[in-house]
């Protein structure tokens, strides 16, 4: 079944920030409209991680937000995240969600390749991400997925579809046009000089798109 909270800008945490320094960026991306978090940390140790996931759980649940967690099922069970964000060497779809059970969101990446998303979609994925929409600042060798990309699964999948990749408030239209649910971003987002004001932006260009 369709998840209609799932559409707009999705917040995924930058690395090489402290703990204390991301809680204030992600509160201020809460309260500038961003509904979707995802705690996405390759680099702190397993504490840090789950100090970090704790505190993004209790704001994410201040202000009615989703938190997902990249990688790790058993941190999103720990801290009891709304789901998980899984790539192609992060394990089998149709194991987690067996164990995420029915009510977790599990989110799977799907670089360019849309059989890839129509599989992840029939092991129980809720939501397909495709990218990287432009040159990323944070992964600069990702695979590149063309605007028709997100025009074909947009018209072609049973399920949200999410950019990733160098999205911009300044390129990000024509994503929305073709149908795209949800917007991944990191670096436009977090090295805003304004993070609250930058997810309001975000939003607005949902919110002008359609209901
Ligand atoms: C929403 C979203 N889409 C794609 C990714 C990338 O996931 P993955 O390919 O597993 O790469 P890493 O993030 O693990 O480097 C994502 N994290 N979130
Ligand atoms: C994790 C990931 N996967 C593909 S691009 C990317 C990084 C997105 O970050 P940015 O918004 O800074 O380009």
């Amino acid at each position: 079944m369709r998840r209609p909270e799932l559409r707009g800008l999705y917040a995924v945490t930058p690395e090489s920030t402290d703990g204390a320094a991301l809680l204030r960026q992600v509160e201020a991306a809460l309260a500038g409209g961003c509904r979707i978090v995802q705690l996405r940390d390759k680099e702190s140790r397993m504490s840090e991680r789950l100090a970090r996931a704790h505190a993004l759980r209790a704001a994410t649940r201040r202000h009615g937000a989703l938190l997902l967690i990249n990688d790790d099922l058993a941190l999103c069970q720990l801290v009891d995240a709304d789901g998980v964000h899984l790539g192609r060497d992060d394990g089998d779809l149709h194991i987690a969600r067996a164990i995420l059970g029915p009510g977790r969101i599990l989110g799977a990446s799907c670089y360019a390749d849309l059989d890839a998303a129509r599989s992840a979609i029939a092991a129980g994925a809720d939501y397909v991400a495709f990218g990287a929409a432009f040159a990323s600042p944070t992964k600069p060798d990702a695979a590149s997925a063309p605007l028709a990309l997100y025009t074909r699964a947009c018209a072609e999948l049973d399920a949200p579809v999410c950019a990733i990749g160098g999205i911009t408030v300044a390129n990000a239209a024509p994503l929305i046009d073709a149908g795209v649910d949800l917007l991944a971003v990191i670096t436009d987002l977090f090295s805003a000089p304004d993070i609250e004001a930058r997810a309001n932006q975000y939003q607005r260009l949902f919110a002008k798109a359609r209901p």
